[in-house]
C-alpha cells in the first residue's frame, strides 16, 4: 500500500505547508548565472510534484510552470545511449564519483579523456556524442525529445531555443571539454554537432508536473512506463545516488537517501524506487550547482514519510 491510499489529504496539506515553508525562506541561493538566460529566472518559485506508481500525482506551488531542465535531461540521454550500445557505453565513460564541480576538467588529462560519470558535463557530452554517431543533431534531437515525451505521456514538451543560444555564446569551457577528449580520441563526431546537441538537450523546459511524469520509467511505474530494460533501471538510479549531485552527491544521499538528478536551471529529479518519481524546482543553487530549497524540500518529504533507501529510524 502507499503512503496515498492511507493519507491521500495528509500529504496534500504536507506538501503545501512546505511549499509555503520554504517559499518564506530568505536564503535561496543564487541563480546560474554563467548561462545569461538563466540569470534572468525570478528566484521567488518554488513547485514541487509527486507522481505514484499507482498513478495518482500531487502537486504544491508554481507547479505547471515550465523550467529550463539542463543537466537533468542527462538522464534521458543515459537511458537512450544504454539501450544503443548497452555496456560499450562504459568504454567511454565510467561510473565513479568525481568529487569535483560537474565543469571541472582537471581528471581528463590524467585519466585518458574518459570522464568519471555520465552525469558530470564531460560524461554527459560523450553521452550525447554516442547517441549522435549515424544521426544529424536535429535527428538525434527528435530522438531525445520523443522519449521525454512518451516518458511524460505529453507532446508539450519543447527546447528553449534561446536558452541553447544563450548557452553556446557563453560555453566555452564545454567547449574546453569536448575539444580535450576529441583530442584523446573519445569524441567521434565533430565538436560544434555534439555541443550543438548536448546545449539543446539540456534547454528543454518542463514543469515539475510533466517531469515527475516523466521520471516514472525509473520509479518502476505501471508496465506502460516500462521503456528500458529493468536492469538499466537500477543501474541509472546507481548512478543518480551515487553522481547525481556533483561534488554534492554525498551530501545528498546523507541528507535525502534516495537517487536524483540536478540541474542548473533549478530543477531536481529524485526516485523512490518501487513508489514515486519527484520533481521538485526553486531556481536559487547552492556551492555544488544543486537546488538549495529543493534538495530541502526532498530531505523533509523524504524524512517525514522515511523514505531513504538506507533504512528507517523506526
Ligand atoms: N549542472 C548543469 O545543469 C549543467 C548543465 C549546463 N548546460 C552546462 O553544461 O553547464
Amino acid at each position: 500500500m502507499s503512503v496515498t491510499d492511507k493519507h491521500p489529504q495528509d500529504l496534500q496539506l504536507f506538501l503545501d505547508k512546505l511549499g509555503t515553508r520554504l517559499q518564506k525562506t530568505p536564503q535561496k541561493g543564487s541563480v546560474a548565472d554563467y548561462i545569461p538566460e538563466l540569470a534572468r529566472v525570478d528566484p521567488d518559485q518554488f513547485a514541487l510534484s509527486i507522481c505514484f506508481n499507482d498513478g495518482r500525482q500531487f502537486s504544491t506551488g508554481n507547479s505547471t510552470t515550465k523550467f529550463s531542465i539542463q543537466s537533468i535531461s542527462k538522464v534521458f540521454t543515459l537511458a537512450i545511449a544504454l539501450g544503443r550500445l548497452g555496456d560499450k557505453l562504459w568504454q567511454r565513460v565510467r561510473k565513479e564519483p568525481s568529487g569535483n564541480p560537474f565543469n571541472s576538467i582537471i581528471q581528463l588529462e590524467t585519466e585518458q579523456g574518459i570522464p568519471r560519470n555520465p552525469f558530470i558535463n564531460a560524461g554527459a557530452i560523450v553521452t550525447t556524442d554516442s547517441i549522435l554517431s549515424g544521426s544529424t543533431p536535429k535527428e538525434a534531437l527528435a530522438e531525445i525529445l520523443m522519449f521525454v515525451r512518451a516518458a511524460a505521456s505529453d507532446d508539450d514538451i519543447y527546447i528553449n531555443e534561446a536558452v541553447a543560444k544563450s548557452e553556446n555564446q557563453t560555453g566555452h569551457r564545454n567547449y574546453s571539454l569536448a575539444h580535450f577528449m576529441k583530442s584523446m580520441g573519445n569524441i567521434e563526431n565533430d565538436c560544434d554537432c555534439t555541443l550543438g546537441t548536448y546545449f539543446h538537450q539540456c534547454a528543454i523546459e518542463m514543469s515539475c508536473e510533466q517531469l515527475a511524469r516523466a521520471g516514472r520509467f525509473l520509479s518502476g511505474g505501471t508496465d506502460k512506463h516500462h521503456m528500458i530494460d529493468k536492469q538499466r533501471v537500477r543501474s541509472i538510479n546507481s548512478l543518480m545516488m551515487t553522481c547525481g549531485h556533483y561534488d554534492g552527491s554525498g551530501e545528498f544521499a546523507y541528507r535525502v537517501g534516495i537517487p536524483g538528478k540536478s540541474g542548473v536551471g533549478g530543477g531536481i529529479l529524485a526516485i523512490v524506487p518501487n513508489q514515486a518519481s519527484i520533481a521538485v524546482w526553486s531556481p536559487g543553487l547552492d556551492s555544488c550547482g544543486n537546488s538549495l530549497l529543493g534538495t530541502q524540500a526532498l530531505e523533509d518529504l523524504s524524512t517525514h514519510y522515511n523514505w531513504s533507501v538506507f533504512g528507517s529510524p523506526a
